[in-house]
């Protein structure tokens, strides 16, 4: 098969029979011999047995565990091409919303080595050895991870700890998680195991974090509430100079780079002059990555769902003096309605994945002059945008920030106005 594209999912893309062929670990231009798989929807699936031509622009993956782990799928092709494919998927997108053309500014990069967030799988294995890593491409296996190239070396240094930990933890039966959120007080961990904790295994937790300098360990039981396991000393981490203590698993930003390039990005995008009184909302405000940055140009209301994140935001503003309010509300169920949104100078949303389908209508609809969408997906980017769109705004300027390196996921921030 001769490959024609690289998909969006980081897949080679060939043709049979009128048929899409997915093909993972291949590159355009390349001819590569095949042996089908399967179906992937309308599509198929297959797997690249040799690669017959190789394109210029494959390049040796510098991970070891490139060839199961699902975590970076194009680490086989070069920067450039790499960087220009990246940026076209915003490009794209938004051109399927009906906005050809749009001002897609260059991709924002982010260094190897410094994603501070990892969301680890773990899996107990025949003998009572636990795996950690990830999972793997398309597939439910977990890669046991010996190195990582994207996480910070200080995640990485946890791993081997993490599998003595939890070899002798028997409230991981067989399945669990583990976030690690490297915050500037050390690593915060969160447990999700699939038994439960007895006093032994607390003490057993006490012991690992007095030993790894791990401030806090939280536990929850599958996709229980989290409570603290142990707890040595405080957690903290600043944005914009504002001290913010996290619950356990707190979304963060994935890499410091990314955060500014984001952040810098959504001030640019707010309009020169704001008038004297004027008040930004910030939707899915997290624990205020976006809302203490923009509190520096207005009053600021942030609308978050998670009651912990609401509360650390608002401790965080309260002692900073930060003009944030800090409100609970599910924007899905009860998004804000336009009498509301007139309030608003600027609108600022960072959804998660599945994107904003409850707000964006209310949101096209209003009179809002500005609206900045930061987004995770460029798939649920075209579907939200597109409502926008047929709402009558335009893009002002779009930011393709590369936070997930050599992976198909794409980070952008996108300045809609009237
Ligand atoms: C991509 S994160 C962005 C957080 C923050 N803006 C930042 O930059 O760190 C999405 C946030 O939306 C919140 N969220 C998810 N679903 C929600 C909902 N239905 N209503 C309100 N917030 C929600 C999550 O808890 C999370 O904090």
């Amino acid at each position: 098969m001769t490959i024609e594209a690289l998909g969006a999912g980081g897949d080679g893309i060939a043709r049979q029979g009128g048929k899409a062929v997915f093909l993972p670990g291949t590159l355009p231009g390349e001819q590569v011999r095949a042996r089908l798989l399967g179906k992937r929807g309308d599509a198929l699936l297959a797997e690249a047995e040799a690669v017959l031509a190789p394109s210029p622009d494959r390049v040796a993956p510098p991970c070891p565990h490139f060839a199961t782990c699902g975590g970076c799928v194009v680490q086989h092709l070069a920067d450039a091409p790499y960087a220009a494919w990246k940026r076209a998927r915003l490009v794209e997108a938004l051109s399927r919303a009906g906005f050809p053309g749009a001002p897609v500014g260059p991709l924002e990069r982010t260094p190897p080595m410094t994603r501070r967030r990892a969301d680890l799988a773990l899996r107990r294995g025949p003998g009572g050895a636990v795996l950690v890593g990830f999972h793997g491409r398309g597939s439910d296996a977990v890669t046991d991870l010996s190195t990582c190239l994207v996480l910070d070396p200080r995640i990485v240094a946890l791993f081997e700890p993490l599998r003595g930990l939890l070899r002798r933890l028997a409230a991981l039966k067989r399945e669990g998680s583990a976030v690690v959120n490297l915050l500037e007080t050390g690593p915060d961990l969160l447990l999700r195991t699939d038994g439960v904790l007895d006093a032994p295994a607390r003490s057993l937790l006490a012991a690992f974090a007095t030993e790894h300098g791990i401030p806090r360990i939280a536990w929850a039981q599958n996709n229980g509430l989290p409570e603290t396991a142990a707890q040595q000393g405080p957690v903290s981490l600043r944005l914009v100079g504002v001290p913010v203590a996290p619950p356990p698993g707190a979304f963060l930003q994935a890499s410091p780079a990314g955060e500014a390039a984001i952040v810098a990005a959504v001030l640019a995008g707010l309009p020169a002059k704001l008038p004297p009184r004027a008040a930004i909302a910030d939707l899915f405000a997290g624990l205020g990555t976006l809302s203490f940055p923009l509190a520096t140009r207005a009053r600021v209301t942030a609308f978050e769902g998670v009651t912990e994140s609401v509360a650390a935001l608002s401790a965080a503003a309260g002692k900073a003096g930060a003009k944030v309010q800090a409100v609970r509300r599910d924007l899905d169920r009860q998004p804000l309605i336009a009498k509301e949104l007139q309030a608003y100078a600027a609108v600022v949303l960072d959804p998660p994945f599945s994107g904003a389908a409850a707000q964006v209508p209310l949101l096209a609809r209003s009179s809002v002059p500005r609206i900045i969408y930061v987004s995770c997906n460029p798939a649920a980017l075209a579907r939200d945008a597109q409502v926008l769109a047929q709402g009558g705004y335009k893009v002002l300027a779009a930011a393709p920030v590369d936070q997930f390196l050599w992976s198909p996921h794409l980070e952008s921030v996108v300045v809609f106005a009237r």
